[in-house]
């Protein structure tokens, strides 16, 4: 329960909500309660009138008896209108004032997550499935909604009702009062208890239905892949077991449900008998009047749903106590990557790497050891290597996903911790290997990195990516969408859309990471040709697996197995008669292979 505690910063900013919404609840509820007294007094006119009108039985007076008599019922009547209407006046202004505040925390705690979640790491990212992260965010959150509104609300609903009704009952007779109120305790354990049960179940058709919607997610996703293995039956058969584990339980919720109001309506029952049995004995006493039963069976009446409402309140509550701590697991992370203060101004673009090692936290594995290389301004720098020997590890590390775990990475002669970390990543344009399109327009992908771009800047990094021409062959140009709405682009349109977008920042370090693999070679030229142009004077950086796309870097970095086998020009490595040199003769190899 302890986790809830991280909303009383919320509810102290709301308190000017919380305040007023209370004294709707109390006004509201005088206005439900007086009804029940004059019920009670009009039902005592009646039996009383009723003697006098007959005793008048064949004299003039008694019509003036019945005038009388129906003047006041109808005055009565009118009361308990009017005292109705406001108490649902009173309700409206609750809930718009108690409901409405519950929507602004919600809104509040969904962006502060959202913000939190922003500054976390890459390795956060990794450590945490999507789907989780979704949750927390969002059906975590609506589940501490129902807490801090509905929950809040019929609570303190249920506590001034209940104050008011067995404070008028015991005034009017303690004996009865006592009587009508016992079967109370027993209806609450019996809520309590079914709610549980409800609860649970309820708790189990999510699970379920949350992973049948994942199936069916994945499964369409990959539809290509099940209609080419013609496993259409096989899935159907798997969606269709899983549909009927969630019906099933679905089904024994409704009868939980199902015996649950026939049992409160049991009980409220028993509560009635009891009431006019105990208050008839008492009225044969005289000790009260026939108006007071009448007044007992409204109250008993008006406490059943608030009690009802208790053991549901209970459940939201225990739920949403859940549901922060998991949230605040979340908002208590703090990155791992920090912002340096040292705002280097407008890069030069020297990178040095001096004894990096970097080992991945969770799988354990050590991607980099003791690499040492310089990169002067303006150079064109490759780096090459066989799969899995640390490529996408170095890319990340210069533009600090990650921190090294020993040795210093320093730009410009600064030590990169230290950076302002927004201004250098401004200066950067990083192409990774996994090409993300966001599912919005071409222009607004490309332009996604700047916040004010000319129609002419988007066209020139398209021309400098070599995918203009493909945009212009699309019917709405720039203005056509991506994505599960749009069209799907090939491989080598989307890798040349995000270099694009790199390209368009101007930026003065310039990260490819093998993002060039599904182009082919005369287009890949075309773009090292435009490179050549954009980027002289400022530092690129060329991660690739063909030779042919870095024969004419200033310098080649050869990595292996997470170490610097070889570094240097292309002819200097050729003479190394290394690693480097094997490659370029298999990749000849294979050159000629594919030409004959
Ligand atoms: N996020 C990660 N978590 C754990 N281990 C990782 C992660 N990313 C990479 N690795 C591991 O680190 C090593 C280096 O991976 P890296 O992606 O840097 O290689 P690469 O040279 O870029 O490979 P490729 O050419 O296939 O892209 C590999 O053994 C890989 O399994």
């Amino acid at each position: 329960m302890k986790h809830l505690l991280f909303l009383n910063k919320y509810f102290y900013k709301y308190k000017w909500w919380i305040v007023p919404g209370v004294f709707f609840v109390i006004i509201s509820n005088i206005s439900g309660v007086i009804p029940a007294q004059v019920i009670g007094h009009a039902f005592n006119l009646i039996t009383e009138n009723i003697e006098i009108y007959r005793l008048f039985d064949g004299f003039e007076r008694q019509q003036v008896i019945y005038d009388i008599f129906s003047y006041s019922l109808f005055y009565f009547g009118t009361l308990v209108l009017i005292l109705y209407l406001i108490r649902g006046l009173f309700l409206f202004f609750m809930r718009q004032t108690l409901i409405l505040m519950s929507r602004h925390i919600e809104f509040d705690m969904k962006n502060e997550i959202y913000a939190h979640y922003q500054e976390l790491s890459l390795g956060f990212y990794r450590r945490n499935n999507t789907g989780d992260l979704m949750n927390r965010a969002t059906e975590d959150v609506n589940r501490v909604r129902m807490y801090v509104g509905p929950a809040i609300m019929y609570a303190i609903n249920t506590l001034v009702l209940f104050l008011l009704i067995v404070s008028s009952m015991y005034s009017v007779n303690p004996k009865l009062a006592t009587f009508c109120l016992l079967p109370l305790p027993v209806m609450v354990i019996i809520i309590y208890y079914v709610n549980t049960q409800i609860n649970n179940k309820s708790e189990q058709i999510q699970e379920q239905l949350s992973r049948l919607s994942s199936f069916v997610q994945e499964r369409f996703s990959g539809i290509r892949v099940i209609k080419s293995y013609v496993r259409e039956d096989y899935t159907r058969k798997i969606f269709a077991g899983e549909s009927d584990d969630y019906k099933s339980n679905a089904m024994s919720l409704v009868r939980v449900q199902a015996l649950f109001y026939p049992t409160m309506l049991l009980l409220v029952g028993l509560s009635t008998i009891l009431t006019v049995y105990v208050g008839g004995e008492q009225v044969l006493e005289g000790s009260i009047t026939a108006g007071n039963i009448a007044e007992f069976i409204v109250y008993v009446n008006q406490l059943t749903f608030p009690v009802t409402m208790l053991g549901w309140v209970t459940t939201l509550i225990q739920r949403a106590a859940a549901s922060q701590k998991r949230i605040n697991e979340f908002l208590e992370l703090q990155p791992d990557i920090r912002s340096g203060n040292i705002s280097l101004g407008e890069l030069s673009g020297n990178i040095n790497f001096d004894k990096v090692s970097f080992t991945y936290q969770d799988t354990g594995i050590e991607a980099l050891k003791d690499i040492s290389f310089d990169i002067g301004a303006g150079q064109f720098v490759a780096i090459i290597g066989r799969t899995g020997s640390g490529k996408s590890t170095l890319a990340n590390l210069i533009m600090r996903m990650y921190d090294a775990d020993r040795g210093q990475i320093s730009i410009d002669g600064e030590p990169l911790p230290g950076i302002n970390l927004n201004s250098f990543r401004n200066q950067v344009g990083f192409v990774p290997q996994e090409v993300f399109l966001f599912s919005d327009n071409i222009r607004n992908n490309i332009a996604f990195g700047l916040d004010k771009v000319t129609d002419a800047e988007i066209e020139t990094a398209a021309r400098n990516a070599a995918v203009y021409h493909n945009i212009m062959d699309f019917e709405l140009k720039f203005d056509t969408m991506l994505g599960e709405r749009g069209i799907t682009l090939s491989g080598g349109q989307k890798q040349r859309v995000s270099i694009a977008r790199a390209l368009i920042k101007e930026p003065k370090i310039l990260i490819f990471d093998d993002c060039l693999s599904a182009v082919d070679t005369r287009t890949e030229e075309e773009i090292l040709n435009n490179l050549g142009n954009v980027m002289k004077g400022k530092t690129s950086i060329l991660i690739a697996h063909r030779i042919s796309t870095i024969r004419k870097a200033d310098k080649i970095i050869v990595l292996e197995d997470g170490k610097i086998t070889e570094q240097g020009t292309h002819d200097e490595l050729i003479e190394l008669h290394g690693i480097y040199e094997e490659m370029f003769q298999n990749q000849l190899l294979e050159e000629e292979n594919k030409s004959l």
